[in-house]
């Protein structure tokens, strides 16, 4: 018979849809997460005996997720270091696991008396991420946010690119930038204002993708990289995912029309896709804490 053995595994459940309301008082607040719960440990006699005894049910982590939410949520951050802690504390063979949560965006909607008590509005824009990952002593995080969509319709430009046999692309001084922001950042520190500082970096974020001429995506990505690491030392690191959201002038002269960067053709696919980390001088560019994290270079 081959002989077998067990790599490296993780289970549980994913994509727990929990919404909370906090209703303390007549203005509710909502929290609105998707959570997938993994355990990492010794499940070696569940996949080689067919015994249970170590296999934390799914379910029973689905149980433990909407348990949790009973006595609130707080921040992606902390809900999901609260669960890795639980799980790793209550269960002696549960060395670890992967805690991972998408937050939406509820905005309050606006009444006739300004904003409503307990009526909201889905945002329109990013999703919040979180994953918190632990092995024995060792805690690490991953914040970010993905499909944070930005243009800017003029201070952008791609000149300066190699020429071959190939190259049609037309220089430009002028034109749109768009892209749909994936970014992931690390923390070196977990006993932080999670909330505050994710408002801090989208802020930044955003502000770094506005403010100056953009010689190309990559040149922008950096700027904006370089706001959040001067701003906030207790990241290390940040990573980009952003495809370019091409914005092609389309040609009125058939029809006798000049069109300076008015009328658009605004491309689907194919579409750039440019992926970047930036990271302080003297930090870990392989830190273990992006293991597991798919989608960035
Ligand atoms: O900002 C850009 N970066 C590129 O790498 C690139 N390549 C391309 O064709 N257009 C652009 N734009």
């Amino acid at each position: 018979m081959t002989n077998i053995i067990l790599g490296k595994n993780q289970y549980g459940k994913a994509e727990n849809r929990v919404v909370r309301i906090t209703r303390d008082s007549p203005r509710h607040e909502i929290e609105d997460l998707n959570v997938t719960s993994q355990l990492r440990g010794d499940f070696a006699s569940a996949h080689f005996d067919g015994n249970n005894e170590h296999v934390v049910a799914t379910d029973t982590q689905k149980n433990t997720v909407y348990a949790f939410a009973k006595d609130g949520i707080g921040s992606p951050e902390d809900f999901l270091l609260r669960l890795g802690r639980h799980f790793t504390g209550e269960f002696d063979w549960v060395t670890g696991g992967r805690w991972e949560a998408e937050q939406y965006t509820w905005l309050r909607i606006e009444g006739d008396n300004g904003e409503h008590d307990h009526s909201f509005v889905r945002g329109g824009t990013e999703t919040r991420t979180a994953v918190v990952q632990i092995d024995g002593d060792d805690t690490t995080i991953i914040a970010g946010l993905q499909d944070l969509t930005v243009l800017k319709s003029t201070q952008s430009g791609f000149v300066g690119y190699p020429r071959d046999k190939y190259t049609t692309l037309p220089e430009t001084e002028d034109r749109i930038l768009a892209t749909s922001v994936t970014a992931k950042w690390r923390y070196n520190r977990n006993d932080l204002d999670f909330n505050e500082v994710y408002a801090d970096v989208r802020r930044l974020l955003l502000a770094g993708f506005s403010r100056n001429y953009s010689y190309a995506l990559q040149h922008t990505l950096k700027e904006m990289a370089e706001a959040v690491l001067e701003a906030h030392p207790e990241i290390d690191e940040i990573r980009f995912s952003t495809p370019n959201k091409h914005h092609f002038v389309v040609d009125l002269s058939p029809f006798g029309l000049e069109n300076p960067n008015e009328v658009f053709f605004a491309a689907d696919r194919p579409y750039g896709l440019i992926e970047a980390s930036f990271l302080r001088d003297g930090a870990d560019a392989d830190h273990r804490s992006w293991d597991g994290i798919a989608g960035f270079c």
